[in-house]
């Protein structure tokens, strides 16, 4: 199949050069304050900076986005103060910096933390989402001047962060809640960024946040989205375009296995060669490498000796609790949450497979094909982005945010854990109609058109055979709803008129109407 002629790219050279100035023009403002303060001295014992030099900005919670996030903030020029509540932890986590200990403040307590970042003072806060940051903010509260400022860069459910934003501007403070995308490894090289709060507050750490994030083609993947909670919306969405992802690679790697009797490797490499197609995205590329890698103890697949429970802390949760609210439904999103519900129910699926027998699973030799699979997975991926982004739209119409929805396609380019290279092609398709849903755009709505018969071909031949496919069910259901022009809810308006008299309209004339349901209605 011929691709269609509008991968362009956007051209990078005029925002990546100006935001190139920026990061100069604040690193050297840093360091002109640091000369200015004198020599930085170390403690001998710890090797650790103790000179009354002041950070650029401060950081709570070295764990593993935290102590990245820090590692990544020193390398690009800011000295960075860290504390971390349990003490041992920053003085080993400093003493491990190597070189970048010359710009990290190890700081034993929030006095000290306060007291050695350069005012007004920037504060991130990297703990578990919920009560540990209105605990950090409360704490922090009565060291902090006005003027200062609070980011919360963890997870957090964006009703909070609306919440903690007026409470912050009643306390004269400046709050923001960054959404941080990326792993470990993102927060160390690049993640991608989604900020929301107060704009001028943005714009003065947003040279610190340009200069950590990943780039795509030059360009910093870090976004201001709007006020209050409107980053940390965007990064829940995220993370359920994330679960569904996921989601639907698994489905597809329980084919392999499960109907086709593929090794865990030999699913690796499919993922791979798949990783050099449409599908090439991070996860994709980590599945590969996921199915290849062996236990060093047993040799066996790692694959094969990870138990079946899915974890998970809440975010695609809310995407889905949101989706619901906004009436905007997220169906692959919410399959992929309920999946791993499932998932976790391990004795109670146990006791399923004891009551009803394990289904065949194993597919006729020629039921499906790789090819199919693929199309499947890549059918269904644009399908559940194009639910994400209606979300967004929705959202940013129900709060009065103006959310951008080209510049959250770019941002999530690179750095963060949904990038795959559709998503310049989304950035474009949303250029040009922010409004429409991303499956009528030409280049997607060309793919589906060719890809969608293979996932119901998918779809179909799982459910024959009792291969579980609940994300790329849902997507092709909704793929299927979207091209019906007359659905069957006209006889959920008469039902709804029936028994409860809540009218219905006519397609052949204006107006509410009752049904001639007579006495029994
Ligand atoms: N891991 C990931 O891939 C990503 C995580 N995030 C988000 O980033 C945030 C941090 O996650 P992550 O680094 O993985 O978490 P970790 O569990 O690795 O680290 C948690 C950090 O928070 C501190 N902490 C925990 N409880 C408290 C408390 N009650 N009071 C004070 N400090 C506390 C811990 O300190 P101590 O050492 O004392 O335990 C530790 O420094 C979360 O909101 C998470 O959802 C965002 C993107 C990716
Ligand atoms: O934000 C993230 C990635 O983008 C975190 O890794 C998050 O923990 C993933 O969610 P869950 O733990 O629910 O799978």
């Amino acid at each position: 199949m011929a691709l269609p002629p509008h991968r362009a790219r956007a051209s990078p050279d005029g925002p990546a050069n100006s935001v190139r100035v920026k990061i100069a023009l604040f690193v050297f403002s840093v360091y002109r304050r640091h000369q200015a303060r004198g020599t930085v001295s170390v403690d001998k014992e710890s090797g650790i900076l103790t000179d009354a030099a002041k950070a650029g900005i401060g950081l709570i919670g070295l764990g593993t986005m935290g102590s990245n996030l820090a590692l990544n903030i020193a390398e690009n020029s800011v000295p960075v103060a860290i504390f971390n509540r349990t003490t041992e932890t920053t003085h080993e986590f400093a003493r491990a910096a190597g070189p970048l200990a010359k710009r990290i403040v190890a700081c034993e307590t929030l006095e000290q933390l306060v007291a050695a970042i350069e005012p007004p003072r920037a504060i991130i806060l990297m703990v578990p989402a919920g009560p540990v940051v209105d605990e950090q903010v409360a704490a922090l509260r009565p060291l902090i001047e006005d003027g200062d400022m609070i980011i919360d860069a963890g997870n957090a459910n964006f009703h909070d962060t609306n919440r903690r934003a007026v409470e912050a501007a009643t306390n004269g403070e400046l709050f923001l809640g960054i959404g941080v995308s990326g792993g470990a490894e993102g927060a160390r090289h690049g993640p991608s960024i989604m900020a929301g709060g107060p704009r001028e507050a943005w714009d003065r750490v947003a040279p610190i946040f340009e200069a950590i994030a990943a780039r795509y083609e030059g360009t910093p993947c870090a976004t201001w989205m709007g006020e209050g909670g409107a980053g940390h919306f965007v990064k829940t969405v995220h993370n359920g375009i994330e679960y569904a992802d996921m989601q639907m690679i698994a489905e597809v790697y329980g084919v392999m296995r499960d109907g086709m009797g593929m090794s865990a490797p030999q699913c690796g490499q499919v993922f791979a060669r798949w990783n050099e197609g449409l599908l090439k995205s991070y996860l994709v590329e980590i599945s590969a490498r996921i199915g290849e890698a062996s236990d060093p103890e047993t040799g066996n697949p790692v694959l094969d000796i990870i138990a079946d429970r899915a974890g998970q802390k809440g975010t695609g949760r809310w995407t889905a609790i949101e989706a619901q609210h906004l009436a905007a439904p997220v169906t692959a999103i919410e399959a992929a949450v309920a999946a791993r519900n499932m998932s976790a129910a391990s004795e109670v699926r146990a006791e399923g497979e004891r009551i009803f027998g394990a289904a065949p699973r194993v597919l006729e030799n020629g039921a499906l094909s790789i090819d199919d699979l693929e199309a499947a997975l890549i059918a269904g991926k644009i399908v559940c982005y194009a639910q994400g982004f209606t979300m967004i739209a929705r959202a940013s119409a129900e709060f009065g945010w103006a959310l951008p929805l080209p510049d959250i396609a770019r941002v999530w380019r690179a750095g963060c854990i949904i990038r795959s290279s559709m998503l310049n092609d989304m950035a474009t398709a949303l250029e040009a109609n922010p409004d429409r849903n991303l499956m009528f755009a030409d280049f997607f709505s060309y793919l589906l058109k060719a890809k969608h018969p293979a996932l119901r071909t998918t779809v179909a031949a799982a459910a024959q055979n009792g291969l579980p496919m609940p994300a790329l069910t849902a997507g092709l259901a909704y793929f299927d709803i979207m091209r019906t022009e007359r659905s069957t809810a006209n006889l959920i308006q008469a039902q709804r008129d029936f028994f409860g008299a809540h009218g219905f309209e006519r397609i052949d004339r204006p107006g509410q109407y009752h049904g001639p349901w007579g006495a029994s209605g």
